[in-house]
C-alpha cells in the first residue's frame, strides 16, 4: 500500500533503509505505507542516531514530527537489546488525545518487536490495579501528559527513570501555557537529562517559554527549523470572507446545505455555547454535525476523533475556547491531533491569535492531500450590531486577520479575499432567520446539559461496551440531533425554486453545484458553470 504523506515534505532521495534501521522497524514502516522519510524525519533520525544530539525541532503541522522522534527511539531500544531494566523513553504530550494518538503510532511502529520495545500510555483509562500490573511488566516506552506522569511516579516509587535514554516533549510550547510548569519542574528531580538522556523538544511553533525548558532539559541542542516549503508546491489554499455577525449563519447554512464544500469539514468556534447554537441551528435544516469540546468526557472526545477519522461524520464543530485575555486556550482539538482527510478547516469564528490559526489550519492539507482554509472575518464596523449573534472576540477580527496575513506571508502563503455574492444568497435569509430565532439561549443551555449527560452515559457505556464488542459502534453515534428546538420541519427541505439549477432533482447532477443560472448559448460557453462561491465550491477530491 502506498501512502503519500506530506508530499511537500517528503525527502524523495532518501530511503528508510539508508538509516540502517532494524529489520523489524523497517517492516513496520513499510506496513504503515511510508515510502520515504519526510525532511524533518531525515534530519532528526540522523542527528539522533549518528550524533546522539539533543534536538529542538520546529517543523510545519503535518510534516511528520511524530515519526521523526519515534523512529530513532524504537531503533535505539532495539539496538541496545536488553542491556538495562526500566523505562527507556518518555514521551510527554499536552493532552490525553495526543497521548492516545502517539501511543497508538508507537504501537504500530513496534508491532513486530515483541517484548523488545513495548509501549504504555499512562493516560489509558484503566483501573489503578490494571495500571500497576502494566507498570510492573516493565514497558520500555511511556507516553503521558506531565500531570499524569507525576501522579504515577509519586504513587509508584519503584519506577526508575535513571536509565531513561530519551525524553520527548511534544507540542512543547503548549506545555508551559497549559500550566504544566510545576510538573515539569518536578520531573527534573527524577531525571538526569543533561548527562544520560537525549532530549527532543518538538512543535510547529516555538515561544520564549521553550527557552526555559531548553535550559532545563537540553545539552547543546541542534535546532531544526523546517517550515519553508516551495510555495508553488503548497497544497493549502486559504480564503477569508469579510462579513457581519449574523451573516456568518447565512453563509454557513448556504455553504453546507448546498454542499458547496466537498469532503470533511472541521469547523471552529470560539465559545462552548456557540458550538451548541450552531449545531442546533444546522440541525433545523437537517444538517448533521458533531461537537468536540473540552467539556465532554475524555472517552467521548477520543471516540469522536476516531469516528471522524473513519469518515463516520462529515462535519465536526470544534470549540477552541478563548480566555478573558483573548488568549486561545487551544485545548487540544487544534493541536497536534492527526485528523485524517480534512478537506476544509472553516473558521466560523476567527481565532484570537495567528499562532492558533497556524495550528487550526494545519489540520488540513496533511498527508500529502490538498486542503482549504476558509475564515469568516467580522468587519470592525459591523461588530456588535446584532446582539444575539455577537461574539466578544470578533471585535478584533480585522486586526487578527492582519497579523495572520503577515505571519502566513512569511511562510509563503497568501490569504485570498473571497468575494461572496451576498445578493445571490439573500433568498435564503428568511429561512436562516427562522432557524436562528428558534435556537434560544434556553435551547442552547438545555442542549449543552443533555449532550453532556448523554455523553457521560455513553462514555461509561463506551468503556465497557468496547471492551466486549470492539466492532460495534452503532449505538454510540455522536452526531445525533440534540434537544427539542421548535423549528418547522419545512426548514429541512430546500424548495426547488431556491436551488441552483444544477442541483434541482430532475437534473440528476452529481458533484459540483453551480449557484448561478446555467448560461445557455452557443459554442464553448454553453452550459458553463459560474460559481457564486468561487473557490469555495471548487470540486475537490478527498
Ligand atoms: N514518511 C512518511 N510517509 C508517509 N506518511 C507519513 C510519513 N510521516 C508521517 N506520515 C503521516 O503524516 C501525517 C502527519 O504526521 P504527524 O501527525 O506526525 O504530523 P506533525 O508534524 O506532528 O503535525 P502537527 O504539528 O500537526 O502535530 C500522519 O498521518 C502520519 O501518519
Amino acid at each position: 500500500m502506498s501512502v503519500s504523506v506530506a508530499q511537500d515534505y517528503v525527502d524523495e532521495g532518501v530511503s528508510f533503509e539508508s538509516f540502517d534501521l532494524d529489520a523489524r522497524l523497517i517492516q513496520a514502516i513499510n506496513k504503515l505505507g511510508f515510502e520515504h522519510p519526510t525532511l524533518i524525519q531525515t534530519q532528526t533520525i540522523k542527528l539522533s542516531l549518528e550524533e546522539r544530539k539533543d534536538i529542538i525541532a520546529r517543523a510545519s503541522t503535518g510534516s511528520g514530527k511524530t515519526a521523526a522522534y519515534c523512529i530513532p527511539i524504537v531503533q535505539s531500544i532495539l539496538a541496545s537489546g536488553s542491556d538495562s531494566e526500566g523505562v527507556k523513553a518518555l514521551v510527554l504530550v499536552p493532552t490525553k488525545e495526543l497521548s492516545k494518538q502517539v501511543a497508538e503510532f508507537l504501537g504500530q511502529l513496534t508491532v513486530f518487536c515483541g517484548r523488545s520495545a513495548r509501549v504504555l500510555n499512562l493516560n489509558d483509562n484503566v483501573s489503578e490495579q490494571v495500571q500497576l500490573q502494566l507498570l510492573n511488566e516493565g514497558r520500555e516506552i511511556y507516553v503521558s501528559t506531565p500531570a499524569k506522569l507525576i501522579s504515577v511516579l509519586e504513587k509508584n516509587k519503584s519506577i526508575q527513570l535513571t536509565n531513561l535514554r530519551f525524553l520527548v516533549i511534544d507540542e512543547v510550547d503548549l506545555m508551559v501555557s497549559y500550566g504544566y510548569k510545576d510538573d515539569l519542574d518536578k520531573l527534573g528531580e527524577y531525571l538526569s537529562t543533561k548527562t544520560n538522556t537525549q532530549t527532543f523538544l518538538m512543535s510547529a511553533t516555538l515561544n520564549e517559554e521553550v527557552t526555559e525548558l531548553k535550559t532545563k532539559f537540553c545539552n547543546k541542542p541542534a535546532v531544526l527549523k523546517l517550515e519553508d516549503v516551495d510555495s508553488d508546491k503548497k497544497k493549502l489554499v486559504q480564503y477569508y470572507i469579510k462579513t457581519n455577525e449574523l451573516d456568518k449563519f447565512l453563509l454557513i447554512y448556504v455553504i453546507l446545505k448546498l454542499g458547496l464544500i466537498k469532503g470533511k469539514i472541521l469547523l471552529f468556534v470560539n465559545e462552548l455555547d456557540r458550538g451548541y447554537k450552531l449545531k442546533l441551528f444546522l440541525q433545523n435544516f437537517g444538517i448533521k454535525s458533531c461537537l468536540l469540546n473540552s467539556e465532554l468526557p475524555v472517552n467521548s472526545r477520543l471516540h469522536i476523533v476516531e469516528e471522524f477519522n473513519k469518515n463516520v461524520y462529515n462535519l465536526l464543530i470544534a470549540t477552541d475556547e478563548a480566555n478573558q485575555e483573548g488568549q486561545s486556550n487551544d485545548f487540544g482539538v487544534s493541536r497536534g491531533v492527526d485528523f485524517k482527510n480534512v478537506a476544509c478547516v472553516l473558521n466560523f469564528d476567527l481565532p484570537v491569535s495567528s499562532k492558533t490559526y497556524v495550528h487550526r489550519v494545519g489540520r488540513t492539507a496533511r498527508g500529502g492531500k490538498s486542503g482549504m482554509a476558509l475564515s469568516f472575518v467580522v468587519a470592525a464596523k459591523e461588530w456588535g450590531k446584532h446582539k444575539a449573534s455577537s461574539l466578544a472576540s470578533a471585535k478584533k477580527d480585522e486586526k487578527v486577520l492582519a497579523r495572520i496575513e503577515r505571519s502566513q506571508s512569511k511562510l509563503g502563503y497568501e490569504l485570498k479575499p473571497y468575494q461572496f455574492n451576498m445578493k445571490q444568497v439573500e433568498a435564503f435569509r428568511y429561512r436562516m432567520e427562522d432557524s436562528f430565532r428558534s435556537v434560544t439561549r434556553a435551547a442552547v443551555r438545555d442542549a449543552r446539559l443533555r449532550e453532556i449527560k448523554q455523553e457521560l452515559m455513553a462514555s461509561e457505556k463506551l468503556k465497557r461496551h468496547f471492551e466486549e464488542n470492539p466492532q460495534d459502534l452503532v449505538t454510540l453515534r455522536h452526531d445525533k440531533d440534540l434537544a427539542s428546538v421548535r423549528a418547522d420541519a419545512h426548514l429541512k427541505r430546500v424548495p426547488t425554486y431556491l436551488l441552483p439549477e444544477g442541483a434541482r432533482p430532475e437534473e440528476k447532477k452529481v458533484g459540483f453545484v453551480p449557484f448561478n443560472k446555467v448560461r445557455k448559448g452557443r459554442g464553448k460557453k454553453r452550459g458553463k458553470k459560474v460559481d457564486v462561491l468561487k473557490g469555495v465550491g471548487k470540486r475537490r477530491k478527498t
